[in-house]
């Protein structure tokens, strides 16, 4: 990646290095983030070695990261934010950037968790960001400036596409993009076991599937053709494709994949709950 690091001179941590907080920091370092710039926190030892073996970066306390980076990337569960909130409270100094990439938690839950008129943006990222091809939804908090938006996109933008949205339409974005990438698998799983059974080996039926997936998307991203139109020119007349697409609508797979998708959302809606 041959991103200019603007703010380089800033110091961003990422608070609760799991998998998401990780693809973030690998992702960074890619980007050319030096990582004298970047700090990691966890809540096991055995994971900051971990981290620090993997990519050289500092590993400190939360407190720390608070007193020392400009910007916070607040990366735990939805459950644990109330939590890592009241503990980092008082070492938030109000000039910080505070950015959560948790699922369903509002910016207006952590702006009264923080000291009054600190900055806070919230963002939906999603695992595709190992391979610098996420995609990060994000909406500013009440105090975010279009400067801190900017340095948002500038973190985000170096592993993938960014897109703004109003907070009102996180939820519905972590239901599309967050979780996205969970359906695309769960369809590869299930199409390959398809494979076998027609008789196919396994590996073969892998690869069959991913590259059809592969080509779809890049298809998808690059002809800027409809997917109605897309799928019409697979689809030949009394042909083969037909008759699966006619087993998909007789199963109801369209109504089930909208039905899934309400239900992320609302499950999204109701994580901040889960704080107490
Ligand atoms: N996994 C995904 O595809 C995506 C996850 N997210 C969000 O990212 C957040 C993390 O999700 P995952 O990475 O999947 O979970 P995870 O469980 O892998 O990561 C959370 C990490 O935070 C650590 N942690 C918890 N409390 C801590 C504390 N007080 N101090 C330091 N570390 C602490 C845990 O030990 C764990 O390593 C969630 O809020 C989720 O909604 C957002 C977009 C996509
Ligand atoms: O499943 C979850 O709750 C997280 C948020 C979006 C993707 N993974």
């Amino acid at each position: 990646m041959t991103q200019t690091v603007a703010a380089a001179a800033q110091t961003v941590a990422v608070l609760g290095t799991g998998k998401i907080g990780e693809a973030l920091l690998s992702g960074m370092i890619r980007a050319g983030w030096p990582t004298a710039r970047l700090l990691a926190t966890t809540r096991r030892t055995d994971r900051a070695e971990e981290l620090r073996a993997r990519y050289g970066v500092e590993t400190v306390t939360n407190d720390e990261a608070a007193k020392r980076a400009d910007t916070l990337i607040l990366a735990v569960k939805p459950q644990d934010m109330g939590r890592l909130l009241d503990e980092l409270g008082p070492h938030v100094a109000a000039d910080r950037l505070v950015v959560s990439a948790a699922a369903g938690i509002t910016t207006a839950f952590i702006e009264e968790r923080l000291a009054a008129g600190t900055a806070v943006v919230r963002v939906m990222p999603n695992t595709p960001v190992l391979v610098d091809e996420g995609m990060s939804v994000i909406s500013a908090g009440s105090h975010a400036t279009a400067g801190h938006l900017a340095h948002t996109e500038e973190i985000f933008g170096g592993v993938g596409k960014t897109l703004r949205v109003p907070e009102s339409q996180q939820d519905a974005a972590t239901a599309l993009s967050g979780s996205g990438p969970a359906y695309f698998y769960f369809l590869v799983e299930a199409m390959t076991d398809a494979g076998i059974l027609l008789g196919l080996p396994r590996a073969q039926a892998h690869d069959l599937i991913v590259q059809a997936a592969i080509g779809a998307a890049v298809m998808l991203r690059d002809s800027g053709e409809h997917p109605v139109k897309l799928r019409e020119a697979v689809t030949s007349p009394a042909g083969t494709t037909i008759s699966a697409i006619r087993e998909l609508e007789n199963h109801g797979v369209r109504a089930a994949l909208i039905a899934a998708l309400e239900a992320a959302r609302d499950r999204s809606r109701e994580l901040a709950g889960g704080n107490g």
